[in-house]
């Protein structure tokens, strides 16, 4: 870790991985991971194709263990209440109501636009029609796509363009007020306009909850992170703020790989 993520003025822990391992059967695919992350702040994480970013992910909202074989050691540490996310006695449904996920390709489910984003609200139990419909339209005003949609709610999802697919599978995560919010390179699929209203999007959310978000691209970690991770061959090889890693790293590998030496 580098010396400004140290510095006393640091924000609040949302989550902690100590000592944390995974293994794809025999695959030894995440090496003795500790990284804090911190509380209504981005973090990006950051290295080459296969070094296990997606892997380090999915670990924190469980969905590794869909399938027979995968192991966790160690754990993930989520704040206030300190409970381990990895803990074969935490429901992993319990997880994944508190840490929701958007993925590479938008996925929007085939029911209309509110429906989409109702889906959580009616999973948790909730059947107030007025309840459902204020939080749908908070959802998507803070995924930046009401006024886009606000006629047209009765529409299927699929008819939106990719951006906005991708928006309403962000206000999908949002409406069910998560404390943590994954994103595995969520604007790889989109154009360079689409991308940006992404990029703004999650620097917005960060007022209301924490982030962390898996990109290829190092330009993106640059301009929307507050604190970037490096990783390589399924080890941390350098956690710091955003700024320090990209203009002075501690580590000659997190350089090469910035400077586009290696990589
Ligand atoms: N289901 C799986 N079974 C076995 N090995 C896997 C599985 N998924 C990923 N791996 C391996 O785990 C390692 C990490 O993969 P992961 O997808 O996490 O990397 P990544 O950094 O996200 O890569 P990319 O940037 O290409 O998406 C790779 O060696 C990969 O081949």
């Amino acid at each position: 870790m580098n010396d400004a993520a140290n510095h006393e003025s640091l924000p609040g822990l949302k989550a902690e991985a100590r000592n944390l391992n995974f293994f794809y059967d025999k695959f030894h695919a995440l090496k003795n991971i500790n990284m804090p992350v911190y509380e209504k702040k981005v973090t990006a994480l950051i290295g080459p194709s296969g070094c296990g970013k997606s892997t380090y992910l999915r670990c924190f909202n469980r969905m590794h263990d869909l399938y027979p074989g995968n192991r966790y050691e160690g754990a993930i540490e989520f704040h206030p209440d300190r409970t381990n996310l990895l803990s074969p006695k935490v429901d992993p449904i319990e997880v994944r109501m508190r840490i929701s996920m958007v993925f590479q390709k938008p996925n929007p489910f085939p029911k209309s636009i509110f429906e989409n984003v109702a889906y959580g609200l009616r999973v948790r139990g909730e059947r107030t029609r007025s309840v459902i419909e204020d939080k749908v339209e908070m959802a998507l005003r803070g995924a930046a796509l009401w006024d886009e949609v606000k006629d047209r709610l009765k529409e299927q999802g699929a008819n939106l363009s990719g951006g906005q697919q991708q928006r309403l599978c962000i206000a999908r995560a949002l409406a069910s007020d998560p404390e943590l919010m994954l994103f595995d390179e969520p604007t790889s699929a989109l154009d360079p306009i689409a991308t940006a209203s992404i990029e703004e999007l999650v620097s917005e959310l960060k007022e209301k909850v924490t982030v962390l978000i898996v990109t290829h691209n190092m330009q993106q970690a640059a301009r929307i992170s507050d604190f970037t991770a490096y990783m390589y061959l399924g080890e941390m090889v350098e956690f710091g703020v955003t700024d320090q890693i990209f203009i002075k790293p501690q580590k000659k590998q997190t350089e090469d790989y910035i400077t586009g030496r290696f990589g």
